[in-house]
């Protein structure tokens, strides 16, 4: 019974080998410096397949992989549908903020009741932290580099991951609202987990224990 694990090239890959060595996965070769798409391992019953970050959770809610590794931020986008998910791994952990240019006098536009031009990768993230704060907002969708919009009059603030903040100030830009603690979780194919049990409850035993502090 081959188990399929979908992974993201980039930080996600590399902070999960420690995990994937824990259950005693060893890939064949590292996705950065290969362009194949799926990737053997030490095991003839393992492989794994590189696929875009926010794509892992649709990879596995229809099987084509049973395990995956995705942040919060993506499944709270994607919405969860056909998805286990038992662990939360620590790992690429960083901060949803809300922020705005140096100088922007965030607060008084919000008090003031503002319609504030919002540019995100997380429409459905920064829609609901919006709306439970009853401010009106006008949700420009981009995906990626979301910190030029302010800068080019696209968008007044931004919602975007912060982990060390140097995005931020390379940009002049500042966080002004933490709106969630992210970080990646394991997901499981539901009918995977129950049809091939015995595969893949010893790595989410594995990957359990080897879960960094
Ligand atoms: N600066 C960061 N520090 C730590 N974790 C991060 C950081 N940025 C993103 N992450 C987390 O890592 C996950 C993968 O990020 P990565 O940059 O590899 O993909 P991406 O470029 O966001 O996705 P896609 O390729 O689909 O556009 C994100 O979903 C998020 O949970
Ligand atoms: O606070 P920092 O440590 O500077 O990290 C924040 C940056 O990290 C993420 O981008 P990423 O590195 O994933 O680049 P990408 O979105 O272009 O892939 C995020 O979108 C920010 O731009």
């Amino acid at each position: 019974m081959t188990i399929t694990i979908a992974l993201s090239k980039g930080r996600i890959f590399e902070e999960t080998v420690p995990l994937l060595a824990a259950a005693g996965i060893v890939p064949a070769e590292a996705p950065e410096s290969s362009r194949k798409l799926i990737i053997g391992t030490n095991r003839p019953d393992v492989r794994l397949v590189i696929v875009r970050a926010s794509d892992v959770p649709t990879y596995v809610q229809y099987g084509a992989a049973d395990l995956g590794i995705a942040g919060r931020d993506v499944l709270i986008e994607h919405g969860g549908a056909g998805l286990y998910q038992p662990l939360d791994l620590n790992i690429a952990k960083c901060r949803m903020m809300v922020a705005v240019p140096e100088g922007f006098d965030y607060d008084d536009a919000v008090r003031h009741g503002a319609r504030l031009k919002v540019a995100t990768k997380y429409p459905q993230i920064a829609r609901e932290h919006f709306a439970g704060k009853g401010v009106h907002v006008d949700i420009i969708k981009l995906y990626g580099s979301m910190e030029l919009a302010p800068l080019v009059g696209l968008a007044d603030a931004i919602v975007d991951l912060v982990s060390t903040g140097g995005t931020l100030k390379a940009n002049k830009l500042v966080a002004v609202e933490h709106i969630l603690d992210i970080s990646s979780r394991l997901v499981v194919n539901q009918a995977a987990l129950k049809l091939k049990y015995q595969a893949i409850q010893p790595v989410l035993d594995a990957f359990a224990g080897a879960v960094p502090a």
